[in-house]
């Protein structure tokens, strides 16, 4: 029997399924009742997936108080989001018993578009942190991220995660070297696995200092002005601010630490893990990152909310757009926002001038926008 194609060693010839069957991982054209429910699951998640992420984006494109660097950040931030939406969307249409018809191709475009969208969503994480931490510590120089510089990184954090999510066709497969194919991804070799678990956990070590030294800083300085301004007030901020940044963490950490597990797991080659049971649940879980991001980044902006409600209204009564809506009830401050109602004295981010607004970027909050 010949196993190798025209170069010696490799398995360029076989099929999807031979790769499967050689990983122990589980391929066959029957409907189960788990691919009923994973399938229906995975479509309804990734379905509001892209729906949240396309109002934040239609939001940040059409209010113009929202055309400023850490928004373009946001922004694109919601674009890898509803991109990963997409990727999922299309991996739930060929999973299952769809999988044992796939070409090799075809399972690798499967595969890239999961990487590169899940490691653009990453990336943006890592590039809001990084932006909220320059810009809160450059405050009092004028510090400001010029449109040229965040088009750069936007195109930086594409370019990375393509190359990350091309990077195993373009060779870190397993066609030549079937010993190390991984189970979970039975075309991909393990050592690729553990790469991207490091240099996730990686970012994310980044993001805990980067949040870490904002939140010392603002207690810090928030401490010498408490001074002179209220106690409780001062308390009622660094708790917000507390609870801002522990969201975003905490969220990051449900959402990642299961599947960065897992593939650490699989790519150290742990027989005996059963890492198969619980890939499902990983990956639905790292998705709902992408669901959860547009809640804490995006969401808990009161001016953000201000302009959903515009949207959702023109497209449930068009004419009734001019309405204007009172969220008396619901003031969530971004983390800018609880950074700069410190930094402000009592003024809860209604009083600061324009020459903050690398940190907020509201100008006043008079309801003449557009
Ligand atoms: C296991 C959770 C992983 C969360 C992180 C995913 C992002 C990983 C990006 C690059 C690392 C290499 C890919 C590892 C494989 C991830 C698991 C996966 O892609 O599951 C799809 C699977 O269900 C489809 O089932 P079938 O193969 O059709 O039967």
């Amino acid at each position: 029997m010949k196993l190798t194609d025209d170069v010696p060693g490799c398995y360029y010839n076989r099929t999807v399924q031979f790769f499967y069957e050689h990983s122990g991982k589980n391929i066959s054209a029957h409907w189960r009742p788990r691919d009923y429910v994973v399938v229906s699951l995975g479509m309804g998640v990734s379905v509001i997936v892209i729906l949240a992420n396309i109002l934040v984006m239609v939001a940040i494109f059409i209010n113009r108080r929202f055309h400023f660097p850490i928004y373009y950040l946001l922004g694109n931030l919601a674009a890898a989001d509803l991109f990963s939406g997409i990727a999922y969307l299309h991996l739930m249409f060929h999973t299952g018993p769809w999988t044992i018809k796939l070409s090799k191709n075809q399972w690798f475009v499967r595969q890239t578009l999961i990487d590169s969208s899940l490691t653009a969503s990453v990336l943006n994480l890592l590039a809001i942190a990084l932006e909220r931490h320059q810009t809160i510590f450059t405050m009092q120089l004028h510090s400001k991220m010029t449109n040229r510089r965040v088009v750069l990184l936007i195109a930086l954090i594409w370019g990375l995660a393509i190359f990350m999510g091309l990077v195993p066709t373009m060779g870190w497969h397993c066609l030549c070297d079937l010993e190390n194919c991984s189970t979970m991804a039975p075309m991909y070799k393990r050592s690729y696995l553990v790469f991207w678990a490091v240099l996730n956990l990686f970012t994310f070590s980044l993001m805990v200092a980067a949040y870490t030294r904002i939140f010392v800083y603002v207690r810090h300085k928030s401490q010498r002005m408490s001074q002179h301004t209220s106690q409780i007030r001062h308390k009622e901020t660094v708790f917000n601010l507390m609870k801002t940044v522990s969201m975003i963490l905490g969220c990051f950490v449900i959402c990642w630490t299961p599947g960065l597990v897992l593939l650490m797991l699989d790519g150290l080659g742990c027989e005996s893990c059963q890492v198969l049971r619980y890939e499902k649940y990983c990956l639905v879980l790292a998705e709902c990152n992408s669901l959860v991001n547009p809640i804490i980044y995006s969401f808990r902006d009161t001016d953000m909310l201000q302009t959903f409600k515009r949207i959702l209204c023109c497209l449930c009564r068009r004419g009734d757009a001019g309405r204007k809506d009172t969220l008396s009830g619901m003031r969530c401050n971004t983390l800018e926002q609880e950074v700069l109602s410190e930094s402000n004295g009592n003024n809860h981010h209604d009083n600061h001038n324009d020459d903050n607004n690398h940190i907020s970027p509201h100008g006043d909050h008079s309801d003449t926008d557009d």
